[in-house]
This record gives C-alpha cells, sequence and structure tokens, in this order.
C-alpha cells in the first residue's frame, strides 16, 4: 500500500500494487509518497474490496486501474460526492489474448494432458510409450468452423470477437447495450444474437464479458445450461458471480457443459470436474498493468488539479481546458435552479464567469464555472461557503 502527498496538501492512497510506470504520474508536480494516510483525498486501487471500508471526509476519488468496478460501493460513493474512474479498454488485449490461449488450450486438452503427462514422472524409460499408449485420452477438437457466442461486446468482447472469426470460427454475439463505438468495430461478420437464449442454444464455445450487476448474476444457472448443446466450453474472464456454482457443477457432471475455463477460482470450483482454474491473470501482463495505471493516475491527477471528469463509473464525464485562475466544481443533485444559484452565488461577489460547464447523469449532476478574473484569496473562502449552503449540493471544490 502506497500514499503519496501532493504539493497543495493532497494525498493518494493505492490498495494494490499499481505499475511504477503509473504512480511516476504523481513524480510530476512535487508529490510525496506516504504509506500510512487514514484520510487521503484519492484512491487508487485494482482488486481491492473496499465494501466493508469507511471513507475519511477528504476523499474525492477513487480510481480502479482497471475495467470490473463491484470491488468499489459505487452507490455510497456517489451519495459522497466520491468520483469513481476505472480504465476502460486499457486491460482489453491482455483479456482477449488469454481468451483465445484458454479456447484453443482447452479445446486441446493441453491443460489436463500436461498435467497427466508430469505425473508420469519416475516411469523412466518408459515415459515415450506411455505417452504414445496414453494421449487417446486426451483427444481434442479444433476450433475452426465451431460457433464461438461472445455475451457482451464491450472492449473484450468485441476483440474476442473479432480475432475468433480470423480463426475460421463462426461468432454469434449477444449485447443489448452495445456502445456505438463498439459497434463501429465490430466485424460484420458477427451475428447478432436476439436472445440470450439463441446463443446459448447455437455455441459450442461460449465466452462472457459483461460486468457483474444484478441483471448479470447467476446468468449461468440451470435454465441457461438447459438450451446449451451438450459439451458446450465455458469460458468466464468476467466474475465469478455470473455463474450459479450449484447448478455448474451438476452441468459438468453430467456433461452438459464439457469444460469450464474460469479466472475466479474458490473452493468449490476447485472440486469440479472439468475445471480449468486459473489464478485471475485475465489483466496480468506488464503492458495492461501499465496502460490501466498510467490510465488511472492521469484520470485521477486531472481530476484533482482541474476538476475534469473522463471515465468515471458513477459522475458526468465533463472537463473544460484549465486556465488556471479560479474554477468552481460542484457536483449535485440533478433538480431545477443548481446552475441558476450557483451563478448567482458567483455574481454576488461581482466576479464574471468566462466558461461553464453542466452535466447530468441520473438523479446528480456535475458543474463547473470559471471565474473570468484573478480572485483574491479571501474570497475563496466566503464564496465556497454560499455554494455549499445551496440546498441539493453534495461536494463543491474552488481549484
Ligand atoms: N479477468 C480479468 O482480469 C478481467 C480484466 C478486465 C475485465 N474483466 C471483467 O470483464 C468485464 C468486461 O470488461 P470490458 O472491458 O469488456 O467492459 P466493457 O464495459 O467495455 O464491456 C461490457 C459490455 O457488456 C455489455 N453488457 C452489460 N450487461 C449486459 C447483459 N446483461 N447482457 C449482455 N451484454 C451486457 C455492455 O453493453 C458492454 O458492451 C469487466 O466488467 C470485468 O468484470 C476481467
Ligand atoms: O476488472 C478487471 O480489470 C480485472 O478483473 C483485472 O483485475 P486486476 O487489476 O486485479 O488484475
Amino acid at each position: 500500500m502506497t500514499t503519496i502527498t501532493l504539493e497543495k496538501g493532497k494525498t493518494i492512497k493505492t490498495l494494490n500494487n499499481i505499475a511504477e510506470s503509473g504512480l511516476k504520474v504523481f513524480s510530476k508536480g512535487n508529490y510525496v509518497i506516504d504509506n500510512d494516510s487514514e484520510n487521503p483525498e484519492a484512491i487508487v486501487v485494482r482488486s481491492f474490496n473496499m465494501h466493508s471500508l469507511t471513507f475519511g471526509d477528504e476523499l474525492k476519488a477513487i480510481a480502479r486501474a482497471g475495467a470490473g468496478v463491484n470491488n468499489i460501493p459505487v452507490e455510497l460513493c456517489t451519495e459522497q460526492g466520491i468520483v469513481v474512474f476505472n480504465t476502460p479498454g486499457a486491460n482489453a488485449n491482455a483479456v482477449k489474448e488469454m481468451v483465445l490461449t484458454s479456447l484453443m488450450a482447452s479445446s486441446r486438452n493441453l491443460f489436463a494432458g500436461v498435467e497427466w503427462t508430469k505425473s508420469l514422472e519416475g516411469e523412466g524409460k518408459q515415459i515415450p510409450k506411455l505417452v504414445e499408449a496414453g494421449k487417446k485420452q486426451f483427444l481434442g477438437k479444433e476450433i475452426k468452423g465451431k460457433t464461438l457466442g461472445v455475451i457482451g461486446l464491450g472492449a473484450i468482447g468485441a476483440l474476442v470477437a473479432n480475432d475468433a472469426l480470423d480463426l475460421d470460427m463462426d461468432v454469434i454475439g449477444f449485447d443489448p447495450f452495445i456502445s456505438v463505438d463498439t459497434a463501429w468495430n465490430l466485424s460484420r461478420n458477427v451475428k447478432r444474437a436476439m436472445t440470450l437464449e439463441q446463443l446459448f442454444a447455437e455455441s459450442d464455445y461460449l465466452t462472457v464479458h459483461v460486468p457483474l450487476t444484478p441483471d448479470t448474476k447467476e446468468m449461468f444457472n440451470q435454465k441457461a445450461f438447459n438450451v446449451m448443446k451438450p459439451g458446450v466450453h465455458i469460458l468466464n474472464f468476467s466474475r465469478g458471480e455470473l455463474v450459479n456454482e450449484k447448478d455448474m457443477e451438476i452441468a459438468l457432471e453430467n456433461g452438459t457443459v464439457g469444460q469450464y475455463i474460469t479466472d475466479f477460482p474458490n473452493e468449490n470450483v476447485l472440486k469440479m470436474k472439468n475445471t480449468v482454474p486459473v489464478p485471475h491473470l485475465g489483466a496480468s501482463t506488464k503492458e495492461s498493468e501499465e496502460n490501466c495505471a498510467i490510465m488511472a493516475t492521469r484520470q485521477v491527477k486531472e481530476f484533482l488539479e482541474t476538476g475534469n471528469i473522463r471515465n468515471s463509473v458513477n459522475f458526468p464525464n465533463a472537463s473544460l481546458p484549465y486556465t488556471g485562475k479560479l474554477r468552481v466544481a460542484a457536483f449535485h443533485e440533478n433538480v431545477p435552479n443548481m446552475v441558476g444559484q450557483i451563478t448567482l452565488a458567483v455574481s454576488s461577489y461581482n466576479l464574471n464567469i468566462a466558461d461553464m460547464v453542466n452535466r447530468s447523469r441520473g438523479g446528480y449532476a456535475y458543474t463547473m464555472i470559471d471565474i473570468d478574473n484573478k480572485v483574491s484569496g479571501e474570497v475563496i473562502p466566503g464564496l465556497e461557503n454560499k455554494i455549499k449552503q445551496i440546498d441539493g449540493i453534495i461536494t463543491t471544490r474552488l481549484i
């Protein structure tokens, strides 16, 4: 765990190993590393489970150096005015490569074959003979010409789908919320499934790339297994909780599922038949860890220093070129007349507005107002206080 102190007295804490190249972002601007902050202004995290943490009153931002934010109490953060960032797409290539590796390796029974071969240690000169006699138990299947079902066509799913086509697979995808950007990147040869059931029924291999939400939790259950092709291989590099473990255990026992490759092992999973447990390695490459760390730390630094928000999962994204003069940044309820009341407070100090942005997201909104004039120090606490008094304001900063 690492803590860094900014020149202006702001502190940043990390809860996991964050790549050095990412932490270096904080070295510009006279930042100091301190491992013991109890009340940091920002936290940078990977998979550390933050649900039981309480947050100090200085905390303004949490950056997930990665994609999944289910380890962060996002709703609570929103209520407390804490911005949560992630790093969309920064580790997608690493996961794609892992999925394709696992897809081919499991289809050729490589994992079980290697394990068996190692068990022959001590058989001496008999080993070549035993290998030739035993290899029939690991007869594999080629993926060429088979159908891969991809659930979730976001950063990872779209890369997997496109590359699987290049491996001569037929690809069918399901994503009712696909973004316009991803749709542009997706090959037109990816067949669109209209329902999850259709995708389950047509796929020889399934790979899932959706976030863990109340809607996706246990999407792999008895009902789903009932419509799948017997012997389907399921790859789960998203989250363990997408699978109902009891139902998966039965499906593996009776052969409905031929193999289950998962990045999220636990005691139950390790006991299941025909399972390939991977120690959460999907994003674990040097390149991916650096991409995520640099993106996460840059987003935090920009937010702390300018108020600009990029890639937040709970606040609206908003940015204005930072002039270095006074900026008012307020997170507030998305109700009428908030901007009017904030600008009234600004004008009550005879300050002129140079630029402003107001963005909403659900029940909340974020407003930044740039002041045209140089503002003397004694005005700032009064103005900040005045804005904080407005009903519906959650947090305010004068930067
Ligand atoms: N194993 C790892 O190391 C690793 C690494 C990165 C991401 N992940 C996991 O993979 C997930 C996806 O990552 P990503 O970068 O592709 O995210 P992403 O946000 O780019 O894509 C997720 C996609 O899922 C779609 N989706 C949401 N709900 C859906 C549903 N009910 N049915 C079908 N599609 C649905 C969204 O529309 C989106 O297109 C992450 O949330 C994370 O849990 C794991
Ligand atoms: O959601 C993610 O980005 C992955 O699960 C990666 O997790 P990690 O940062 O702990 O490797």
